[in-house]
């Protein structure tokens, strides 16, 4: 696959993916992209088809649920990759272009969201890729999972909080969650820190305790990526 690989970051929802990528993005500048995601919902007044790439990711936060099975309504949006924010720019589809899709392994995570089909295709990747951007990919496990079977080769990266009291804390302290949502967030994150220390499924497992050094440990892994880009550009 030519370009840079790209970088799938998984963890519990609050172990604080958002908060490093966005560093990451703000310390180096053009480097980093996100996919634009497919949608059946119609375009809003000022939206443009395929328009988004290279915006940040929303502060939402991942699905709720731990297995996303295809076409599961989601109390979330899949926010997987892009999803930046509501006014983001989609792939507008119908539904049958986009199950067709579906069904011929085209896309890598779907879900439904208030009727409306929501998924990140691999082509949406590689487009990032052909920019010589790397792709940021924020997916649960079963994402990473389906990833696996690409030939994307990313670079895999799980966050994970330093316990389960801390990633509570840390939920509650932002303050985004109502007590249900927080529980499955919770229970979610249980099955994933268990998955999560599976050997063989992450290039590297970092632990977000002190903010600077999760973000240098970040950082190191992704280091040869940056640098192939900087050469090139
Ligand atoms: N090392 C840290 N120490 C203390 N607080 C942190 C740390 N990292 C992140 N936080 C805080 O924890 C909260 C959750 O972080 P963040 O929103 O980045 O998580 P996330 O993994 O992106 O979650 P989601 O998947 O729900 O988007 C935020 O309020 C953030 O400011």
């Amino acid at each position: 696959m030519p370009g840079p690989r790209p970088v799938v970051l998984s963890g519990p929802s609050g172990a604080g993916k958002s908060t490093l990528m966005k560093r990451l993005m703000r310390d180096h500048e053009g480097i980093f992209g996100f996919s634009v995601s497919h949608t059946t919902r119609n375009p809003r007044p000022g939206e443009e088809d395929g328009k988004g790439l290279n915006k940040l990711p929303m502060l939402l936060g991942a699905i709720l649920l731990p297995i996303a099975p295809f076409s599961v309504e989601v109390l979330e949006k899949p926010t997987s990759i892009s999803c930046p924010n509501e006014s983001e720019d989609y792939h507008f589809s119908t539904r049958e272009v986009m199950q067709e899709g579906i069904d011929n392994g085209d896309f890598i995570e779907n879900a439904v969201f208030s009727g409306n089909m929501y998924g990140t295709s691999k082509a949406a990747i590689e487009d990032v890729l052909a920019m010589n951007k790397i792709c940021i990919l924020d997916v649960d496990i079963q994402g990473v999972k389906r990833i696996k079977e690409t030939d994307l080769n990313p670079i895999y990266i799980s966050i994970q909080p330093p316990s389960m009291e801390i990633l509570e804390t840390r939920l509650r302290d932002r303050q985004t969650e109502t007590e249900e949502s927080l529980q499955k967030r919770l229970e979610a994150a249980r099955i994933d820190m268990e998955l999560s220390n599976e050997p063989g499924v992450f290039d590297a497992v970092i632990i977000n305790d002190d903010l600077e050094r999760a973000y240098e440990e970040l950082k190191d892994m992704l280091n040869d990526e940056i640098q192939k880009i900087q050469e090139k550009s």
